[in-house]
C-alpha cells in the first residue's frame, strides 16, 4: 500500500460516498465535497494527491470549471467514476477532464460496482484505466484491498463507455424482467445489447476487446441482473406502466441511462450505426410505444446474420 495520500471525492451520494471509505480504509486521508456541504470546493482540493469525480453526468462540466480556476498542483490525479455523456458535445466525462486539464493524468475507474452491495463491504472488482500506465497502476494501489480488486487497462474510452452504454441496456432488461419474459428473452436481450455497444463504442475509438471485460460485460451482467441498479428499477416500472416523469420523480438517486439513451440515439442516427435496443427504449421514453410493443419491433426485425448487421 502507497504512503497515505489525500483523496478528494466529488459527489456525496451513493457512489462517492462508498469509494471514500474504500480509500479511508486503506488509511488515506478523504475528504468529500458536495455541492450541499460546507466546505468549500477550493478548501477540498487544497494540498490534493487524488480528485475523484463521482458526481453525476449533469454536473461534471460545471464543477471542472471550477476547479480549472483553482490552484491544482500539476501532480494531481484525477479519477473519473461517472458513466454518462455530456448531452451537447457526446464526450464522456474522461475527455472532459482532460480537455480542462490536459497536463493532468485522467484515470476512468469502472466495473460491476454496485455501490450498495460495495458499502456491505461485498467483494468486488473494477478497473482503472488511464492513457498513464503510471496512474493507472498508482490509483489500483491506492483503492485496491482484500474487498475491492482493482485492475489496470490502458483504453480509458473503453472502459468508460462500457459503464455508460450498459445502463441503457440494463433498462431494456429490467423492462424484460418487468414483463416477465423469462431467462432465454434476457440472455438474449443482453448478448444483443453488448453487441449494440461494441459496435457504436468501435466506432467512437474504444477497443472490442475492451466490452468483453469486466467494464463492459461484467457490469452488464450486473446491472442487468439486479434490482439495485436504479437503470433496472427504470426498466422494471415502465413494464408496469408507469411514466418516466413519475418514475424518475421517485427514484432514489441517478439513472444516467435515461440521458445515455437520448445522447446515443442522436449519435446512432447522425454516423448511421444501427442500434435497435437502444431504439426501443428511446420511443418508450417518448411515449410512443409499450414495452410490450418494444419486444414484439425487436423479435419481428429482419432476419440476418448474428454478425455484420
Ligand atoms: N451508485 C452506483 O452504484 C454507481 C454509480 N456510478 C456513477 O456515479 C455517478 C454518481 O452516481 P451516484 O452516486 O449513485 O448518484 P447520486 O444521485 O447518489 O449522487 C450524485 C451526486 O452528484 C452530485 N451532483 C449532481 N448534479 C450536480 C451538479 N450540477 N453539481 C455538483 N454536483 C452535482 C449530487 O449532489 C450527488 O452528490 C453516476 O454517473 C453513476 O452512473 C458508477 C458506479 C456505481
Ligand atoms: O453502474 C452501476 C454499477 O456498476 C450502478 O448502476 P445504476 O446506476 O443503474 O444503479
Amino acid at each position: 500500500m502507497p504512503n497515505p495520500k489525500s483523496v478528494v471525492i466529488l459527489g456525496a451520494g451513493a457512489w462517492g460516498t462508498a469509494l471514500g471509505a474504500i480509500a479511508e480504509a486503506n488509511n488515506h486521508q478523504v475528504k468529500i465535497w458536495s455541492r450541499h456541504g460546507s466546505l468549500s470546493l477550493a478548501d477540498a482540493v487544497k494540498d490534493a494527491d487524488i480528485i475523484l469525480s463521482a458526481i453525476s453526468m449533469q454536473g461534471v462540466s460545471e464543477v471542472a470549471k471550477q476547479i480549472q480556476s483553482l490552484d491544482i498542483s500539476p501532480d494531481v490525479i484525477f479519477i473519473t467514476a461517472t458513466k454518462g455523456l455530456d448531452p451537447e458535445t457526446t464526450c464522456t466525462p474522461s475527455q472532459i477532464w482532460q480537455e480542462m486539464f490536459p497536463l493532468h493524468s485522467v484515470v476512468v475507474l469502472s466495473g460491476p460496482n454496485l455501490s450498495k452491495e460495495i458499502q456491505q463491504e461485498l467483494p468486488a472488482a473494477t478497473v482503472v484505466a488511464s492513457r498513464s500506465a503510471t496512474a493507472a497502476e498508482f490509483v489500483a494501489t491506492v483503492f485496491s484491498s482484500p474487498r475491492f480488486r482493482v485492475y489496470t487497462n490502458l483504453d480509458p474510452l473503453g472502459v468508460e463507455l462500457g459503464g455508460t452504454l450498459k445502463n441503457v441496456i440494463a433498462i431494456a432488461s429490467g423492462a424484460c424482467d418487468g414483463l416477465q419474459l423469462g431467462t432465454n428473452a434476457k440472455a438474449a436481450l443482453v448478448t444483443r445489447g453488448l453487441t449494440e455497444m461494441v459496435r457504436i463504442g468501435v466506432s467512437w475509438g474504444a477497443k472490442t476487446e475492451t466490452f468483453y471485460g469486466l467494464s463492459g460485460l461484467g457490469d452488464l451482467l450486473a446491472t442487468c441482473n439486479s434490482s439495485l441498479s436504479r437503470n433496472y428499477q427504470v426498466g422494471y416500472q415502465l413494464a408496469q406502466g408507469k411514466s418516466l416523469v413519475e418514475i424518475l420523480a421517485h427514484l432514489q438517486g441517478t439513472a444516467e441511462g435515461v440521458n445515455t439513451c437520448n445522447v446515443l440515439m442522436q449519435s446512432a442516427k447522425k454516423q448511421n450505426i444501427s442500434m435497435p435496443i437502444t431504439e426501443q427504449v428511446y420511443r418508450v421514453f417518448q411515449g410512443e410505444i409499450t414495452p410490450r410493443q418494444a419486444l414484439e419491433e425487436l423479435m419481428l426485425r429482419d432476419i440476418k446474420p448474428e454478425y455484420n448487421d
